[in-house]
């Protein structure tokens, strides 16, 4: 049974992309051809036909880009806020993106005391789930961590140095010894991760950094050797190549960069206006392109 980091780092290796498509649906970013405007007036009323759009979005955007991209990433927020029809549209896009071969990092940030842990466990990474990974909060220690690394075909992205402006009020305080509280998440998280290494030196727990943190992220890239890193903030947070670059170990492993809002609504931007709204999704398959050649041309490989 093949450990899900080796599994993600072989398809990324075959695609030569360490990028991940993040499928963040924001409704007011949407194009109209898909996402009728009348229909955000009333929001609640509209629950079935705004998720039924945001699934036609979704895989056009997963049929667009998926030659440049090994994985994907729902922030599941988008989709729980339009109720039992948002979670239905998540799941058929979850699907969706298996069928083309793309694995699946759902980004829901779960944690809770072990028991609870398990249950979010069985939820979201259960045999028959469509997702192969999940993003997980580390504050609630171990017990709150093991239970999703149960399975060894599936991972969990822990938070340590957030992408947000104000991931220092917390991350960056200052203890005893001396350390601040990202750095002692980094090594207890590379302590956790010891018993879940696959062939490729990676462990199936892995650390989101954000790459809105370069020298952070240099540091921590040091510190914990075999984290695997998820490094969102790349484009709409500012983050480019260069600030990633040293997540990369010399064979160009080591890490994936998210962008969502920068490919999911390309066509917004003036470099892809040529394409215009009803084309968003070719808009979406040359950004997702571009930074997979923006990432790669930083590397020495
Ligand atoms: O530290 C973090 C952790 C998670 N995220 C998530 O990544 C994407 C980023 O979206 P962009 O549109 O590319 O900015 C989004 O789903 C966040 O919830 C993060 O940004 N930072």
């Amino acid at each position: 049974m093949k450990y899900f980091i080796d599994n993600l780092i072989e398809k990324i290796e075959v695609k030569n992309s360490r990028i991940c498509v993040g499928l963040d649906p924001h409704l007011n970013l949407m194009p109209t051809s898909i996402l009728d405007p009348e229909l955000l007036k009333n929001i609640e009323a509209n629950h079935r036909e705004i998720a039924a759009a945001i699934l036609e979005f979704n895989q056009e955007i997963i049929t667009a880009v998926a030659d440049h991209t090994a994985v994907v990433k729902p922030q599941m927020a988008f989709y729980e806020k339009l109720g039992t029809a948002g979670m239905e549209a998540l799941w058929e896009t979850i699907y969706y993106a298996r069928e083309k071969g793309l694995l699946i990092l759902l980004d829901g940030k779960r944690n809770d005391i072990g028991s609870t842990a398990k249950a979010y466990a069985e939820a979201y990474l259960n045999i028959d789930s469509g997702a192969d990974s999940l993003t997980i909060n580390p504050y609630l220690g171990r017990d709150g961590i093991t239970p999703f690394l149960e399975d060894k075909t599936k991972g969990a992205f822990a938070l340590l140095k957030t992408s947000n402006p104000s991931s220092g009020d917390i991350q960056d305080l200052k203890l005893a010894n001396g350390k601040k509280v990202y750095e002692e998440v980094a090594l207890f998280l590379g302590r956790t991760a010891e018993k879940y290494k696959g062939q490729s030196g990676y462990s199936n727990l892995a650390a989101v950094v954000g790459a809105t943190y370069p020298r952070e992220l240099a540091q921590l890239r040091t510190l914990t050797p075999s984290l695997f890193f998820l490094i969102p903030g790349y484009g709409a947070q500012g983050g480019g190549a260069e600030d990633v670059k040293a997540a990369f170990d010399k064979e160009g492993r080591g890490a994936v960069i998210n962008s969502s809002r920068g490919i999911n609504f390309a066509y917004r931007k003036d470099e892809y206006k040529e394409f215009g709204a009803k084309n968003f999704a070719d808009a979406a398959a040359l950004a997702a392109k571009k930074m997979k050649e923006d990432i790669n041309s930083v590397l020495d490989l």
